[in-house]
Order: C-alpha cells, then structure tokens, then sequence
C-alpha cells in the first residue's frame, strides 16, 4: 500500500471506533482515535496534520456537534457520523462545511463509508470541469467539489470549456449551466458529444430556469443527468459520483474486453476496432503504413523445456521488447498499434513519414528481439521471431492476409527473418 494518510476518529464508543479504524486501514488511512472532544483537542494540538476527520455528531462532553466545529476550525475535512436522525440535526450538520454526514442507522453505514474514503482517494485523480457564466456559482460548485479532493477546472463559457477538454485529458465529468453567453448550455453538450462519447466523458446540467422541460432537452442533446440549481447537497454529492462511478465501470468492462490479460497489450477484437479508423486517418495524412505478423520460432520447444510458466514470460517479454522499442522512437512516430493476435502470434501496425524507415525499423526490432534474455529459475532464454510484413496496398483483412503469406515464408525459409 501506498503511504498511509493520517486520520483522526472521534467516537466515543470503543467498537464503534475500532469498526471505523478497520474500514479505513483498508481505505489507506492510519488512525488515531480520540474517544473524547477533549482528547481529539489535544491530538489536533499535538504537530500532526490529520488529512481526514470521522467525528461522532454526539460526545458525552460535546453533544451538539462541538467536535464538528473543532476539525473544521483545525482545516480537517471532515465525516460527520451520528445517532441522530432528524431533519433538524441534518440541517444543522449540512450547515458547516463538512464532506458528508452518515446516518448510524445499520450496517450499510459502515459499507457506505469505505466507499466514501476509497472514493476520496480516488477523486485526488479525477478532474471535473465547471462551466458556469456566474463566478459565485461557478466557485460555490467548485467549493462543493473541492470538498472531496477532486481536481477541477473552470470555464465561463460552452466555448472556453471546449478548449479546457482540449487541454486536460484527464477530466471525467463537466457541470454546465444552460444560460450562457457565448454558447449555451445544450449546443456545449452536442458539441461535447460529436467529439467524446458517454463512455469518455459524463456530463450533469444544471439550470435555474424552467427545469423540467430543460432536462429531457438536455438528456436528448447528450446529457447523463440534470439537477436543478436549488439541489441538495446529498443529491449533489450522490449524482457525482454516480456519473464518475459509471464511467469507471464502463471504462473497465472495456479493458477486460479488449486487453490481452498477459501482455497488456490491445486484444485481435480491440486492433480490428482501431486499425479502420488508423487508415482513414493515415490516408488524410498522406503517411506511410504497414502491417507486420510476428511469431515467436519454435515457440513449443520453450514450453517443452522450460514450462509453461516459462512460455508465458517469453511471451510478456516480446511484448515488452516490441513496446519499449517503439516507445524509444516515439518522436518520430505516432503511437503504433501493438496486439497479441493469440498464443505465441503478435499483429503490428506501424506509419509513419516514409516506408523505408518503417522497413528499417521491423529489421532492427527482429534483432533486438534475438538479444532478449528471459531469465527463468537459474536459466537465460534465448529466442528468435519471424515477420511477415504486408504494405500499404488495400484494405485491412487484405493486407493481414498478405502479412501472414510473408511470415509463413520466413518460417520456411529458416525463421528469424523478415518477409514482404
Ligand atoms: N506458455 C504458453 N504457451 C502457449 C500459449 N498459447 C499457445 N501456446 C503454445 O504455443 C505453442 C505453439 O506451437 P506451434 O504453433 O507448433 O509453433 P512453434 O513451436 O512456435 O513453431 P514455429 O511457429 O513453426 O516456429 C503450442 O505448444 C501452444 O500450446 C500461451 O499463452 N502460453
């Protein structure tokens, strides 16, 4: 595990506190407990920075949420957990500036909040971008995000926020107004949606005037979700990470589907996805391009005397090698596509300004391939590959099948060899 962050717990109920410190161990946290509003003072005095606060809303020696106001004096973000119930006490709580108050009510509690610190953990890498022509409600939204550590971003336009997707890749969701100078707030939706699809992107509205007919515009234009301005702040919070939380699940039912498990590299299903939309891409370019098929030689033999454990590292290292060595020459070339076909077989789509710097490339990637050592146990394995190379002739199955004419005649003809 990554190093710990410092937590305080205030609770003054022993198993309660220690159910709190097991769940937020496993979250990533280390945690001192404080049974008592006097004890936490003397921790928050103490030279430790606590990152994170869990406090109990009721203490025998603090009863109306004094040990709230004590973490927040100190900076802490803070969890409030409570026995209470009522609406009154909500209100109250909802009043400071806390991440979020859990209910004591049943187990579900205590899920909810390892969920809520892993959460906050994660949010430190997701950035969410606010667009809002109104800087008080654009930093009140900011503020609310902050809360729970996520990144953010700001654009006072639909306009602004397009060139803010340009520059951070890394942003997960936008909340946008509708009434915008500039663009409003569904033409920046369908301008977000002709460039990243649900799966990249989410997108919540919001809007103060006439929000039932907006939202179903809104979802129609490409929108995931709507609130009205006058939310609430669990509702805010709930939606949030639901967008995000979805997102991450379709992103990773993507990469189960289309990563080979061994080598990290892209699957056959994922390089047919990608490589028709490479071509177009190539052609408008006017670039050079071409397919290799590459087979480990003698590939069962390594299985035979080695294992299969044996194989499968020669197969992480092949890919490895045919990564790192297109990784090195990345200034010259755009990312190629690299894919593990099945077994022992690797596809490889390279482009690039001129064909006889591709060529020049595959031969030396076939010797550098031959220079690998896999240690395995107390042995070094040495191992050739074959390549069948196919150029940019025709289409994609056309040119595959070629490629694979070309290994076949590598093999033939003695293996560790490049064919066209
Ligand atoms: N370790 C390991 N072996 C695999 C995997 N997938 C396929 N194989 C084995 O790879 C071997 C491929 O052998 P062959 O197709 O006969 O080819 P080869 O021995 O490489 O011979 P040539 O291609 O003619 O040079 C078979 O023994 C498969 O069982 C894998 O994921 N891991």
């Amino acid at each position: 595990m990554d190093s710990l962050i410092p937590m305080l717990v205030i609770e003054d109920s022993k198993p309660i506190a220690s159910v709190i410190k097991h769940i937020a161990y496993k979250a990533g946290y280390q945690v001192d407990i404080a049974s008592s509003y006097a004890q936490a003072q003397a921790l928050l005095k103490s030279n430790k920075t606590y990152q994170l606060a869990s406090v109990d809303y009721n203490l025998p020696d603090a009863q109306n949420g004094e040990a709230v106001d004590l973490t927040l004096s100190h900076q802490v973000p803070s969890i409030v957990l409570t026995g209470r119930v009522d609406s009154e006490t909500r209100e109250l709580i909802l009043k400071r500036s806390v991440i979020d108050y859990i209910p004591k009510e049943t187990a579900q509690t205590y899920l909810y909040l390892g969920k809520l610190l892993s959460r906050l953990q994660s949010n430190k890498k997701v950035r969410i971008l606010v667009v809002d022509d109104s800087s008080s409600a654009r930093s009140y939204i900011c503020k609310l995000l902050k809360r729970h550590h996520f990144k953010i971003s700001e654009a006072e336009n639909g306009a602004q926020g397009l060139v803010k997707l340009q520059q951070f890749s890394d942003i997960k969701l936008v909340i946008t107004d509708h009434e915008m100078p500039v663009m409003s707030g569904i033409r920046f939706v369908s301008e977000i949606r002709k460039r990243y699809e649900k799966d990249q992107l989410a997108i919540i509205a919001l809007s103060g005037a006439n929000a039932s007919a907006l939202s179903s515009r809104f979802i129609q234009n490409g929108a995931n979700d709507f609130l009205p301005k006058s939310f609430c702040l669990e509702d805010f919070y709930c939606r949030v990470n639901q967008n995000i939380e979805n997102t991450e699940y379709v992103n990773q039912i993507q990469r189960l589907a289309n990563i080979d498990y061994l080598t990290g590299l892209i699957n056959r299903q994922c390089f047919f996805q990608k490589a028709p939309k490479l071509i177009k891409r190539i052609k408008t370019n006017e670039q050079a391009f071409c397919i290799a098929m590459l087979d480990i030689d003698h590939f069962k033999q390594v299985n035979d005397q080695y294992g299969h454990d044996a194989g499968d590292k020669v197969i992480k290292a092949t890919a490895d090698c045919m990564t790192d060595f297109f990784a090195a020459i990345k200034h010259t070339q755009d990312e190629p596509l690299i894919a593990r076909f099945g077994g022992e077989e690797f596809c490889l789509f390279i482009y690039g300004q001129d064909l006889k710097t591709l060529v020049k490339q595959i031969e030396q990637l076939r010797k550098k391939i031959a220079k690998v050592k896999v240690a395995f146990e107390d042995k070094l394995i040495q191992y050739t590959v074959s390549i069948g190379v196919a150029v940019e002739v025709s289409m994609l199955d056309v040119m595959i099948t070629q490629a694979d004419k070309a290994l076949y005649q590598s093999k033939q003809s003695g293996r560790n060899k490049v064919s066209w």
